[in-house]
């Protein structure tokens, strides 16, 4: 099942710069496992904004839900989820 996740990240200035760079390096390491896994198909950088867009390709929203908040900058991040599902009009074979 895909979802479109949008990740706002707001970490508050109360952290150390070696707090935020580890949390960030933690994120970046668990991101890339999840891109390989096939389970977060698409990252993209919102321009201009501490943000991205996603989308996941999970067995459903339990598997989702348990993906984003076990992520190490999870604390820190405004999440917007929307599941999706094929458009009939869609000529991609791997929109489902
Ligand atoms: O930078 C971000 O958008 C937040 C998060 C998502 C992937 C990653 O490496 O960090």
């Amino acid at each position: 099942m895909l979802f479109h996740v949008e990740m706002d990240v707001r970490i508050p200035y109360s952290l150390s710069a070696e707090e935020v760079d580890a949390l960030k390096q933690a994120e970046r390491v668990r991101a890339m496992e999840l891109q390989r896994s096939g389970a977060w198909r698409h990252l993209w950088r919102v321009a201009g904004r501490y943000a991205n867009v996603s989308i996941f390709d999970v067995s459903g929203p339990p598997e989702l839900h348990d993906i984003l908040s076990r992520l190490p900058l999870f604390p820190f991040m405004e999440i917007r989820v929307t599941p999706l599902c094929r458009h009939p009009s869609s000529i991609r074979d791997d929109d489902q």
